[in-house]
């Protein structure tokens, strides 16, 4: 990913007229989110990537996610909003007009800000660019329209199309028919809730965090704030997964004193599920700087795994009584909270991704013993990355099996497993009351047997 290449509008010195934005109350945090939709929407950077330089009080950075991660979860209507406004379009010498415009709509459109605030935070800011400062009064009448007349140009934008890139859309409604993709859609508007992992204690755990367990054992959490500063993640009492990406690891069973190798392991959310559930983990990933979040995570956690940094498809040890592969993918399951992946991905990722993957499942079916488990499991809504992996490998090698999931086996796992015995999840699934309590990421993950003894 490439990292965000201008500086925060709040220390750039454009020079004679624009004013410094830290001036005014609530300014800061509005620049910071316009430099970061600059940096994923122009730059291709992750959304937390572009957040994570600029120095903002916790309360600022928050706002300033909010709405970045609100333009770009709503970006096709936004735009579309905002083309009906701009007759002659965004003017070609001016890119930076547009995240200006952006952030100033998101906050006047769908978040609780007084649309004179956004409009006049909007219009400073504008100023405070040497590449804007020309288009203020052009801000300032464009947001004040919106304020006035934004629901009934909103009626007209049907949001389950225009927020979903045309490719996805085409490809969820061939996957899983219409209604589901318009299902998906909607969720992928809604700021997700926060999912944990506890070692111990979800009831209590839920209870202290005013959370609930969900039927996986997850704790989910609405409102949460500031990770970091929540009861017992200082103490590494828990650890932040999605529900989905917490059901790969439980698929192998007890793994008590087994040997289990977690391929593509960083940061490592599953490899402390495995080490606490007392495996002895070899944790592989070729990158070194997520492996440095994952021995961080492991060490606020109290947890200890062999670490291997390099690439799992060469990775030479075992045998391993058990091989979990979370396969890098495309990350289509987790647009709910990396909404930036509707802008950096694109249909050619998919291929290029699906021949890792294949590649990293058939060393990883070498990687155990026979009769030894194999989980592998995908973040991703693209059958290419996950059932059709699945169905290359058996067709491709006899000395592997499907071993598929009976009902009733990992508890509250029921309602995902597929006909062939495999996990499915979708961002729409687990509907429970309101769409912020609701769902889990996109996960596929399938379990398998290496014969104790190939058969012809
Ligand atoms: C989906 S993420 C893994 C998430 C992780 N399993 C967890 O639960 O926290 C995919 C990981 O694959 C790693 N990766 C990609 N290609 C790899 C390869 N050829 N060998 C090893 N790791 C690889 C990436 O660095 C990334 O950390």
């Amino acid at each position: 990913m490439k990292t965000p290449r201008s500086a925060p509008a709040s220390s750039r010195r454009p020079g004679g007229s624009p004013k410094p934005v830290a001036a005014t109350p609530g300014l800061s945090a509005r620049a910071v989110a316009v430099d970061a939709l600059e940096a994923v929407l122009r730059q291709g950077a992750a959304l937390e990537e572009a957040l994570d330089g600029p120095a903002l009080e916790p309360r600022d950075r928050a706002l300033a996610y909010r709405i970045v991660a609100t333009a770009l979860r709503r970006l096709g209507t936004l735009r579309a909003v905002l083309g009906k406004l701009m007759e002659r379009g965004f003017p070609k010498s001016a890119p930076r007009l547009e995240s200006v415009l952006l952030a100033g709509a998101t906050q006047i459109l769908f978040m609780d800000v007084p649309s004179h605030a956004a409009v006049g935070l909007s219009v400073d800011l504008a100023r405070a660019d040497r590449s804007t400062v020309g288009f203020a009064g052009l801000v300032n009448a464009v947001l004040r329209r919106l304020a006035r007349e934004g629901e009934a140009l909103m009626a007209g934008v049907d949001p389950d199309f225009a927020d979903t890139p045309d490719w996805l859309r085409q490809r969820w409604t061939k996957a899983y028919g219409a209604e589901t993709a318009r299902a998906m859609a909607a969720m992928h508007r809604v700021e997700p809730p926060l999912d944990i992992t506890v070692k111990a204690d979800p009831a209590g755990w839920a209870q202290k965090l005013s959370g609930e367990v969900l039927p996986t054992g997850t704790v989910r959490i609405l409102q949460a704030g500031p990770v970091r500063a929540l009861p017992g993640f200082t103490e590494g009492e828990w650890w932040v997964q999605d529900a989905a990406a917490a059901l790969p690891a439980r698929l192998l069973g007890k793994v008590d004193g087994l040997k289990v190798a977690d391929l593509c392991a960083a940061p490592g959310g599953k490899t402390a599920q495995l080490v606490a559930a007392g495996a002895q983990v070899t944790a592989v990933d070729r990158s070194g700087a997520r492996l440095t979040r994952l021995r961080d995570n492991l060490a606020r956690l109290g947890l200890a795994a062999t670490v291997v940094e390099g690439d799992a498809v060469t990775f030479a040890g075992g045998p391993f009584d058990a091989v979990l592969l979370d396969a890098p993918c495309s990350a289509t399951g987790t647009l709910r909270r990396h909404p930036d992946i509707a802008v950096s991905k694109r249909p050619a990722d998919i291929p290029t991704l699906a021949t890792l993957q294949a590649r990293l499942l058939d060393h990883a079916v070498d990687l155990v013993k026979p009769g030894g488990l194999v989980v592998y499991s995908t973040c991703s809504l693209e059958p290419e990355e996950g059932e059709a992996q699945v169905e290359r490998l058996l067709a491709a090698r006899t000395d592997v099996e499907r071993a598929p999931l009976g009902a009733g086996e990992v508890e509250g796992l029921d309602l995902f497993i597929t006909p062939q015995g495999d996990v499915r999840t979708l961002p729409s699934h687990w509907m429970r009351g309101e769409a912020e309590r609701s769902g889990l990421d996109g996960f596929y993950a399938a379990r398998l047997r290496r014969r104790a003894s190939p058969t012809a």
